[in-house]
């Protein structure tokens, strides 16, 4: 290894940060130098766009405000984030990468070829006044190897040298010469300790450290749908975050154009990881509960795990679309259209065929109910034509509009309100029996029929599986509009109505699914993924495993990796690479006052702290911070240096982490849920949140799978 800091160990600076740099002087001068010069550079380029005059070049305020608010977000964009590095990486390139690759690299503007030699990569791509690049986004083609290049395969890559940061200021390199065979292959240092870092706060992105095969993920393709099955920690919310600001730098247009959307579990959640993506420039994207999509009521009720179970089969999407259809009716009768002192006569078997061929087309119950008026008015043409007349467009137009047409239209074809569909399903037993014929049994219907009927929309206990359903119903009467992108993150949890849901969100776009069957705590949590993938309408996404873990330390995960055989058998078990072993600890409690030690111990540590406690012990151990003047804070919201203990009910745990993490009567945690396996699950969840330590706290006996 020839540079002072190969992989085992980085450079501490020789001088002082930020001073300037001249040829000749140490790497690390060189290196100050060049991000103090980008950082000029960035400055300069915002100064270039806060210059910018649109006075004259729009045409009336509505193209003023729309470019205003472009040239707002664009200086949001060129901000630079005093806290965060310019760049994190640099590659140098034994020769200059070909177009192909440097396409896409161009960021503000194409660039000279040669430019390319040496490239800093960067969170945004920073040129300097000629336009020469300073930074480059690692997003860009010639970034990948930066994520990808190894011993074995360098990728053209002489040498890959990594920064270390405190704050914005660099402190220290390393160097890893990929194409010196004389070189060993080592572990990173930086990497390592950007891996162990504590975590305080919401979720921070990964982008110096995304490792081989999470940046394969994030870098495919945007025509084909993924699924990534992982467990715990293993990045999976990190990754698909990761893949959106990848697809919008390498599909900027089109998915402007169509739209993205991150679905998570719940607000809390959504809290947690909202500011990844800003923090990688991009401000633009939606996030969403599956909760939140489909909010055509208010959610006011709630269903027994039964009747959610059958709520959320996919059969019920068949019950819902016999359901809607059987309001089309076949003619008995002709309609007849008076036009001045003519009549013309569709006969009842003509208007028969009209109907019975929008049945066959693949269009929406709602599209057929608008083009059915059109094609009687068609058929009244063709009389008229065969009679010598001329008639045009508008001919036919209001012939479709005539009274008659209209009431025929409303008899064959009427309208069909979704909300009040779903009601009547739910309340009608002969209604319901009808369409669920074959499909559902007798138990099954009678476990979803209200025992007390809704009298109507706005007075009914919606839940939220309901919701699900008047979704399906108002998409059979509507093409529900789909996104360029969707990433569903704790896809686990979802039902097949629910995964239906999500997919006609996506169907002329694409998706990233994201789960772990391990850790499904719903009745109907995914079994396979082929199986939630075909309810999603994306049958042939590839399926990945990711089993390298981010978060959990060895001794912690292999704790809780002893109620795999009897949660997810077949799952392999999260191998850690963190080094810090962390801290593990069971002890005996008597009583609150035990567990609110636990967290003043956990508290004494640097980073956050997590009170994991079954929903049911939440309000003890609520009053038991109270009294004991212990601040806490609730999940999702942000920690500050005066409050950094977070009390977490179990249900809410899903896809958080903290740096310490109490986790209170494990027993209690499994009980609260509907059956042993749920509740091992929910378990697991909950001992897999723990960054550098875990304590378990217990008065009741462990649950014995834990050994
Ligand atoms: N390549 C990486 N470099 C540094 N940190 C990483 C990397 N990948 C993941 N992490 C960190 O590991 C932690 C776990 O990541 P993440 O929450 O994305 O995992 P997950 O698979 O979604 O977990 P869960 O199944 O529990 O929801 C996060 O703090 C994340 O920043």
């Amino acid at each position: 290894m020839s540079s002072p800091s190969g992989p085992s160990g980085p450079s501490v600076p020789p001088a002082a940060p930020g001073t300037p740099g001249t040829p000749g002087s140490d790497p690390l001068t060189r290196e100050r130098a060049h991000l103090a010069a980008s950082r000029s550079a960035l400055r300069a380029m915002r100064e270039d766009v806060q210059a910018l005059d649109i006075k004259d070049v729009t045409a009336n305020w509505v193209n003023a405000a729309a470019l205003t608010h472009q040239i707002e977000e664009r200086i949001k964009a060129l901000a630079d984030l005093s806290d965060t590095p310019l760049f994190f990486g640099r590659l140098d390139y034994l020769h200059s990468p070909g177009a192909e690759q440097a396409e896409g690299a161009e960021g503000e503007r194409p660039q000279p070829e040669a430019a390319y030699q040496t490239l800093h990569i960067g969170r945004r791509h920073v040129h300097d006044t000629d336009g020469d690049p300073m930074v480059i986004d690692w997003r860009a083609p010639v970034s990948q190897p930066f994520y990808r290049a190894s011993k074995q395969d360098p990728q053209d890559i002489a040498l890959r040298r990594r920064f270390g940061y405190t704050g914005g200021d660099l402190t220290a390199y390393e160097d890893e010469h990929l194409s010196d065979p004389a070189e060993a292959a080592g572990t990173s240092r930086l990497l390592q300790q950007e891996i162990e870092r504590p975590r305080v706060g919401p979720m921070r992105d990964i982008v110096a450290t995304i490792q081989p095969e999470q940046d394969e993920i994030v870098r495919s393709g945007l025509a084909a749908s993924l699924c990534v099955q992982g467990g715990p920690g293993t990045g999976k919310t990190a990754v698909g975050l990761h893949r959106v600001a990848f697809l919008l730098y390498a599909h900027r247009d089109r998915l402007a154009r169509t739209g993205t959307l991150v679905i998570g579990p719940n607000r809390s959640f959504l809290r947690y990881i909202e500011q990844v993506l800003p923090a990688l420039g991009e401000l633009e994207v939606r996030q969403a509960t599956v909760d939140d999509l489909v909010a055509h009521v208010e959610v006011r009720g709630t269903d027994g795990a039964a009747a959610a179970v059958v709520k959320g089969d996919a059969r019920m999407a068949e019950v819902l679309r016999r359901a809607v259809y059987s309001h089309v009716t076949m003619p008995t009768e002709p309609v007849v259209v008076v036009r001045g002192s003519r009549r013309w006569r569709v006969p009842a078997y003509e208007l028969e065929e009209l109907v019975r061929e929008l049945l066959d087309r693949d269009i929406r119950y709602g599209a057929a109910a608008e083009a059915l008026p059109q094609r009687i008015a068609h058929a009244v043409l063709v009389q008229m034509e065969r009679s010598g007349e001329a008639p045009d467009d508008r001919v036919q137009d209001s012939v479709a509009r005539n009274a008659a047409v209209k009431a025929a239209v409303k008899t064959l074809w009427p309208p069909v309100d979704p909300a009040k569909l779903v009601l009547r399903l739910l309340s009608d037993p002969d209604f319901l029996a009808a369409h669920a014929e074959g499909l559902l049994d007798e138990a099954e219907q009678k476990e979803i029929l209200w025992s007390r009927p809704a009298r109507s929309v706005k007075s009914a206990k919606w839940s939220a599986a309901d919701a699900v359903l008047i979704d399906e119903a108002t998409d059979l009467v509507r093409r529900t509009h789909s996104l360029g992108h969707v990433v569903l993150d704790e896809a686990q949890d979802l039902s097949p109505m629910q995964y239906r849901a999500v997919g006609r969100r996506c169907t002329t776009g694409s998706a990233t699914v994201l789960g772990d069957l391990a850790q499904g705590t719903t009745p109907w949590a995914t079994r396979s993924w082929q199986e939630a993938l075909t309810h999603l309408g994306k049958p042939e996404a590839l399926v990945e495993e990711l089993t390298a873990g981010f978060r959990v330390p060895t001794d912690v995960i292999g704790y809780a990796s002893r109620l795999l055989p009897h949660i997810a058998p077949g799952l392999t078990p999260v191998a850690s690479v963190r080094e810090n072993p962390g801290t593990f600890e069971i002890r005996r409690a008597t009583g609150d006052a035990d567990v609110l030690a636990a967290c003043r111990d956990a508290l004494a540590h640097e980073g956050s702290t997590g009170l994991i406690a079954a929903d049911t012990r939440v309000p003890a151990l609520t009053e038991a911070l109270d009294a004991a003047g212990l601040p806490y804070l609730s999940p999702g919201e942000e920690t500050t240096p005066d409050v950094r203990l977070t009390l977490v009910p179990a249900s809410l745990a899903k896809g958080l982490e903290y740096d310490y993490v109490v986790l209170d009567e494990p027993t209690a945690i499994v009980d609260a849920e509907p059956d042993d396996r749920t509740g091992l699950r929910r378990l697991y969840v909950c001992l897999t949140r723990a960054v550098s330590g875990l304590t378990i706290t217990h008065a009741t006996e462990l649950p014995p799978q834990l050994g």
